[in-house]
């Protein structure tokens, strides 16, 4: 390894690396210039030994003297020969040898052949140069022969220092050999520590590649712990400010606590002094219950008795009772009012109709009508004040009676307004006001141990047919019969739509369709409201498990058709339907007519008043109401009149109609009840 410096520090050296030769290839090459060039060995050898250096022998300087000496008088000056070429020696000596020892024949011969010719061009002269030349040859050769006795001499000389030389040459050849395997040797190391050193570099460069990766590695993993250190001292500051905000909690907690604690000790007391006032108040209210008990059964018992009392007040009013009512003159009304006074201003029983006529003598002939009925409303009578004297009826429904309520009166004297009434509120008529006041009943007798549950229907006869106005299909597209179940007193019709009711706004929705089903039937000619008999029929049944009683009664509102005449004589086309319109209003309403008087003639006794036969079945309006007339049920009619001078004849016709049906007396009403 200490050499290693040196290898790097040489200019001939290339560094390794991965572009350039290898120090390995490089040091073969080098061994194969060497072994192309051996004469270069020993200068290698001498670099790497640098304190060895060729002695020149002692003999050269002679031969170099020697040889310039005769080459000066014989030849050409040789070159000088300072540097002494060891291989050259022994080749120069031989010759030099082989030439003085043995000259070549031919050379001395040479001379001779030149005088000859040139004494063929001047005698004389010639001789004598010719004899010049002979002087100096012979000189020459005597020279020559001294030269060459020197040479020999010389010769001898230069063989001893060619052995010698030979010798060196000798020794200097196995320290070349030596020097060779040594340097074969350094070669072989220097490769051995390339390889070593480029394994060395390689594995460092793994090494430095690895550590830069770890580097790498960990520069990141050293951000993401710094992200993580980030996000930590943020987590730890929320926790922080956290754990202050628990702490300050903790504290109020802790007060509450203290403060709690306190309060419950005190409540703890007031619990146990009051589980002592609670246990008395046991023992007091379960005094209460027993004769809480006790009253409900004084109320039930009460109740029983006030149903009888007011069925009483009832019977007493009578079973059929009237009740007429003028409607005001509206804006609309173009004819004069008529004359109607109402003199009765205490109890309100009486109207009075006034017409003047002239005599046939042409004097002023004043006629006075006065009627009375169970009660007279007069123009100005509200829908409330009027409902407020049929509420008793409604009463009556939910007690178990069949009651019946019908509006009669000529066309626009006001029989739909009384029992319908307005869009408003104010204007409600009867049907609204008695379904609200039976639901009222019905939740008010729930704390006096009733339930009820209640069903409704509305039809109306248009032309003696019944049609359905809650059903599903077109008018007059089934047959409906009624049917009288005589055991239990109820009317049934047939096929007919019987929605159960739940609430009073449920039944106004229905009075509503009802009322939208009637208009798309009516035609021009046909104001059906007008020439139909409508009838709302609201069934309920109760129950008192307490009294072990149970009762069904039945709410029939009507409102027939318009009564007044109708001139047929010269009827065609429209007119004839409206004729036959009237007839069957006429029919049905004569057939009214002709069962109330049937009934009044029972009821007033007489000769064979008992077996009277009462015609319900001349007409479906007495037919379907025929529990409702016959004496089962507190009937209630509506007389409705037009204020109207015009038509005067018609109100009075309806007041007399209806003073007949007063005078009636049809029989006590059956209470429709079941105790088991
Ligand atoms: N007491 C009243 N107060 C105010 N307006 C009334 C009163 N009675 C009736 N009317 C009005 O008189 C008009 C006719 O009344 P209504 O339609 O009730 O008569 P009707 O006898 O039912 O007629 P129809 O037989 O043709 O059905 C309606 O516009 C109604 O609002």
């Amino acid at each position: 390894m200490s050499r290693l410096p040196r290898l790097h520090s040489s200019p001939t050296q290339p560094t390794a690396g991965p572009s350039g030769p290898t120090l390995k290839r490089k040091a073969a090459e080098e061994d194969d210039e060497a072994r192309d060039q051996p004469r270069k060995l020993p200068a290698i050898g001498a670099r790497d030994r640098p304190s060895r250096t060729l002695q020149p022998s002692r003999t050269t300087p002679n031969l170099a003297k020697s040889s310039s000496s005769s080459l000066t008088t014989s030849g050409p000056k040789p070159a000088p020969t300072t540097k002494l070429t060891v291989p050259r020696a022994p080749n120069l000596t031989t010759r030099h040898t082989r030439g003085t020892s043995a000259p070549p024949a031919t050379r001395p011969a040479a001379p001779p052949a030149r005088p000859r010719a040139v004494s063929g061009r001047s005698g004389s002269s010639d001789d004598k140069r010719f004899s010049q030349l002979q002087t100096q040859l012979t000189s020459l050769e005597s020279a020559r022969a001294a030269d060459a006795a020197r040479l020999a001499q010389d010769m001898e000389a230069e063989r001893a220092k060619v052995a010698e030389l030979q010798a060196n040459h000798a020794a200097l050849s196995r320290e070349l050999v030596a020097a060779r395997n040594h340097e074969l040797n350094q070669r072989r190391e220097l490769v051995h520590f390339s390889d070593e050193i480029e394994m060395l570099k390689k594995k460092h460069a793994r090494e430095v590649m690895d550590l830069e990766m770890d580097v790498k590695q960990k520069a990141r993993e050293a951000r993401e712990v710094s992200e993580d250190l980030r996000l930590c001292r943020g987590d730890l500051e929320r926790e922080r400010e956290a754990v202050n905000a628990l702490k300050a909690t903790l504290a109020m907690q802790s007060t509450a606590h203290l403060t709690l604690t306190t309060q419950n000790q005190l409540l703890q007391a007031q619990v146990e002094a009051q589980t002592r006032e609670i246990a008395q108040l046991t023992a007091k209210l379960e005094e209460a219950e027993r004769m809480v008990e006790e009253m409900r059964q004084e109320v039930r018992d009460g109740e029983i008795v006030r149903r009888k009392l007011h069925n009483m007040v009832q019977e007493l009013k009578g079973n059929i009772r009237v009740f007429c009512r003028v409607r005001p003159v509206l804006p609309s009304d173009s004819d004069e009012e008529a004359k109607i006074t109402f003199p009765d201003k205490r109890e309100h029983k009486e109207i009075v109709l006034e017409s003047s006529s002239e005599s046939a003598t042409g004097q002023e002939r004043k006629e006075v009508y006065n009627f009375g009925f169970d009660k007279v409303f007069e123009p100005r009578a509200t829908q409330a004040e009027v409902f407020e004297e049929i509420s008793q009826l409604a009463q009556s429904c939910t007690d178990g009676y069949n009651v019946c309520i019908f509006a009669y009166g000529q066309t626009g004297s006001g029989k739909s307004y009384t029992m319908e009434g307005g869009p408003t509120e104010q204007d409600a008529g009867m049907i609204p006001r008695a379904v609200d006041q039976v639901f009222r009943v019905a939740e008010q007798m729930k704390s006096k141990g009733w339930e009820y549950t209640m069903e409704g229907q509305f039809l109306e006869i248009y032309n003696e047919t019944i049609n359905d106005l809650l059903g599903a299909h077109d008018f007059d597209k089934k047959k409906h019969e009624i049917k009288h179940d005589a055991r239990t007193g109820t009317t049934r019709v047939t096929d007919l739509t019987v929605v159960p009711l739940h609430s009073a706004a449920q039944v106004r929705a229905l009075l509503q369709l009802a009322q939208k089903r009637r208009s798309v039937a009516a035609t021009l000619v046909n104001e059906r409201s007008s020439r139909s008999h409508s009838v709302f029929t609201l069934r309920i049944r109760g129950a008192c498990p307490g009294a072990k009683e149970e009762c069904e009664g039945s709410l029939n509102l009507v409102d027939l058709a318009g009564s007044e005449r109708l001139n047929v004589s010269f009827a065609n086309g429209a007119e004839r339907e409206r004729v036959k319109e009237t007839q069957s209003i006429n029919k049905s309403l004569s057939a009214l007519g002709d069962v109330i008087a049937a009934l009044g003639e029972r009821g007033a006794g007489g000769a064979g008043a008992e077996g009277k036969h009462i015609p319900y079945r001349n007409s479906k309006l007495t037919y379907l109401l025929q529990n409702s007339l016959s004496g089962n049920s507190k009937t209630l009619m509506f007389l409705n009149l037009s204020p109207l001078a015009s038509h005067l004849n018609e109100s009075l016709t309806s007041l007399r109609f209806a003073t007949k049906v007063n005078n009636t007396t049809i029989g006590t009403a059956k209470k429709q009840a079941r105790t088991s």
